[in-house]
């Protein structure tokens, strides 16, 4: 027999009987895949298990993330969308709020933009993350930056992104690849540089997740936005 349990607001523990640890979430819009993922009926209640091989929020999920910031009602600005893995179940989470995703690659814009279909709550945007001044008149002040770029200056981008749209008290979530940083240093090195440049930037550090064995050389930060 399925169980369902809910881990964080709107995040849940599926437990389908085969002792593999899943999460997943509520199926905002029924029927509807965005990535070949599996989709579970509980008590008449639709779950789209979140595959922690194709998302590192869900990576970081299963790996112990402590606090999760995306909450229903929060509203979120999320960098670096692709085809909208991520940032459909950051929808489900969100729920009626708003998510405001930010993609620069035209073709993969074209297939998220298909995978918005009927998410009454996830407003896909073409641009460049680097350029959060160009995306400002759609973008209003949220309580959640996510990003997800894989580029070198990922914590660079996120300060401005920061500076432009996020709440006084709201939270930072990036997920830094070491090799987009450099390929040839100790990951360790670049993790400690990438967070030394968001404390020196205003934000504080409350969660660090290895998302290994799902992703290589890749760590989750999370941080509170002291509003600099
Ligand atoms: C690792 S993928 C994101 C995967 C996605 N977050 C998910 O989990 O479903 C990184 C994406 O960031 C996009 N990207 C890279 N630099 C960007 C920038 N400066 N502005 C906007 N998007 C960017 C890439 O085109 C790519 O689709």
């Amino acid at each position: 027999m399925a169980k369902v349990k809910e881990k964080f607001d709107n995040v849940f523990e599926l437990d389908l009987g085969d002792g593999i640890k899943r999460i997943g979430t509520k199926s905002l819009v029924h029927n509807k895949r965005v990535y070949g993922e599996k989709l579970v009926n509980i008590k008449n209640t639709e779950y789209r298990v979140w595959n922690p091989n194709k998302s590192k929020l869900g990576a970081s999920i299963i790996n112990g993330l402590k606090e999760m910031p995306i909450k229903k009602g929060s509203k979120v600005l999320y960098l670096g969308a692709s085809a909208g893995t991520t940032p459909s179940h950051v929808a489900d989470v969100a729920e009626n709020s708003p998510v405001y995703a930010v993609e620069f690659a035209p073709r993969i814009m074209r297939e998220f933009v298909e995978s918005c279909e009927g998410r009454k709550n996830l407003f896909p945007i073409l641009g460049d993350a680097n350029k959060p001044e160009e995306y400002a008149n759609i973008v209003e002040k949220v309580d959640v930056i996510f990003e997800d770029v894989a580029q070198p200056n990922q914590a660079e981008i996120l300060i401005k992104n920061a500076k432009w749209f996020l709440k006084e008290g709201g939270f930072g979530m990036i997920s830094i690849k070491a090799r987009s940083v450099d390929v040839t240093e100790n990951p360790k090195v670049i993790f400690e540089a990438q967070k030394e440049i968001m404390e020196q930037n205003g934000f504080t550090i409350i969660d660090a997740i290895n998302i290994e064995p799902f992703e290589k050389d890749h760590i989750l930060f999370v941080g509170i936005w002291n509003g600099q």
